[in-house]
């Protein structure tokens, strides 16, 4: 039998109120060593809620779920607690002593979930992105993972799967006569070729949407003292970074994460750009470059406005160039101009990334957003791929997708994947 798990699901302390979440076997014997009797289910009732001695720790609220319609398939209990840190210690000390219960990992009650066939595992990792969502686009997308349209999806390709499959027996059937296996051996490939592009479509919207997740990743590049931590720090609207006017303050990597209409972007500040220096600045400038290779965007600033060097334009990465310092010159031609002593041409700016990163990022919310989907479908792709080539034997035809199969089997976790789980539930709060 499994454990009882118990955590506290609320955030951190005092609050005005606690949730403390429990499920498991022991939790009808929890609820009713506490409240003194079990409340009518999913009804939220009002009880003093006592210790194994006896003691009133609390008056608080408490739901009941029976399983296995519950969030993780398994009686759940929730109490809903003063905030105090004493009332909550209390409560976690009196859970603790009883047998069978212990405290809850991170993620455990959806990795129950997620056992118990409650949820799916791109589900799952929906419901992690939700809490972990700091951006609207953030929050929208992990939304629609969460409310299973990957699952939906996965689920329909597999059926049609199945039925091509279905298809290619009837085909090795009909084998020894001539005329009906080309209708049918044409009707699976056209399907094939649909579920093909149908899932290339979506892991190509899947690269906007690990952008979304992760955040679009903007790096700021440009000679020593061109001004880039200064621009950092008022794009941020806090001091981020160190600003000295020493040529080569900025030696390490500074990340600052921004919200631009919606979306999330991570903004690197590197060391400037330029040959001599100590080892401890050329290391700077190494790191600078290396990530700029990986970024979606630069930002380039020089205050005479000058373009880049051949190196980085051979990057590939697209370039943003800025003219910095604007208060100093006269008006530049070609060039954008921004000085950290006039707001409005920052706010300008600030309004330019946000236009750029949302006509990138912006549109309907794609079903994946994070390697291990792209690399499950990626397979899947590549299986039907297989499939495709011109007068295959029907049984390779098969086999390839069954791995395709496979696949999708391992993206929603009905199969195989038990060496991913303690990856994926690890990063979800406790209490989740
Ligand atoms: N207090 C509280 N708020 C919460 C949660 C929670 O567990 N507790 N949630 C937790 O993540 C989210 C809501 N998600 C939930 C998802 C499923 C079920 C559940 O019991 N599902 C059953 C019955 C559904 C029904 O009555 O229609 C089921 O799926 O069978 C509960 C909450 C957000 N807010
Ligand atoms: N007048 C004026 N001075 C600026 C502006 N932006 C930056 N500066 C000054 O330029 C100097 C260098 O600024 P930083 O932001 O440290 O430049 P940096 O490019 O990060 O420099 P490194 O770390 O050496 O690569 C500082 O003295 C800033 O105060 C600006 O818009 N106008």
């Amino acid at each position: 039998m499994s454990d009882t798990i118990f955590a506290l699901s609320s955030g951190a302390l005092p609050s005005g109120i606690a949730v403390v979440r429990l499920s498991g076997p022991a939790v009808r014997f929890v609820v009713e060593t506490s409240a003194g009797k079990l409340p009518k289910p999913r009804q939220a009732t009002l009880s003093a809620l006592r210790a194994g001695d006896g003691r009133v720790i609390d008056q608080g609220l408490l739901l009941f779920f029976p399983g296995p319609a519950s969030f993780t398939g398994e009686d759940v209990a929730e109490f809903h607690l003063h905030g105090g840190r004493a009332v909550v210690a209390a409560f976690l000390g009196f859970l603790g002593d009883l047998p069978g219960l212990r405290l809850a990992e991170a993620g455990e009650f959806t990795r129950r979930a997620f056992e118990n066939g409650r949820i799916d595992l791109t589900e799952a990792e929906g419901l992690g992105d939700l809490i972990a969502a700091e951006t609207e686009a953030q929050r929208r997308q992990a939304l629609r993972l969460a409310g299973g349209a990957f699952r939906e999806r996965a689920e329909d390709w597999r059926r049609r799967l199945i039925d091509l499959r279905a298809h290619i027996e009837a085909d090795l059937d009909f084998s020894d006569e001539d005329d009906v296996p080309d209708d049918l051996s044409h009707e699976v490939g056209v399907g094939i070729a649909n579920l093909r592009k149908e899932m290339e479509r979506e892991l190509s919207a899947g690269q906007r949407g690990e952008r979304v997740r992760d955040g679009l990743e903007v790096v700021v590049l440009g000679p020593p003292n061109a001004g880039k931590s200064s621009l950092v720090n008022a794009l941020a609207e806090r001091e981020v970074a160190i600003v000295t006017d020493i040529p080569g303050t900025t030696r390490d990597l500074l990340e600052v994460r921004l919200d631009l209409g919606g979306y999330a972007v991570l903004l690197v500040d590197t060391a400037g750009l330029r040959e001599g220096g100590d080892v401890i600045e050329a290391e700077g400038i190494r790191r600078g470059r290396a990530r700029a290779t990986a970024a979606d965007l630069i930002l380039w600033l020089d205050e005479n406005g000058n373009a880049p060097p051949q190196d980085v334009l051979a990057l590939g990465v697209p370039v943003m160039r800025l003219r910095t310092k604007a208060d100093l010159a006269g008006i530049s031609e070609g060039v954008k101009a921004v000085s950290v002593r006039d707001r409005t041409s920052v706010d300008r700016l600030l309004d330019l990334l946000t236009r750029e990163v949302a006509s990138r990022l912006g549109g309907e919310s794609p079903l994946v957003s994070r390697a291990r989907q792209r690399d499950c479908l990626s397979r899947a792709v590549a299986a039907l791929r297989n499939a495709e080539g011109k007068a295959l034997p029907a049984e390779v035809v098969a086999d390839n997708l069954r791995q395709a199969g496979d696949a999708l089997g391992r993206l929603t976790g009905r199969i195989d994947i038990e060496e991913v789980l303690g990856s994926i539930f690890s990063t979800f709060c406790i209490g989740k």
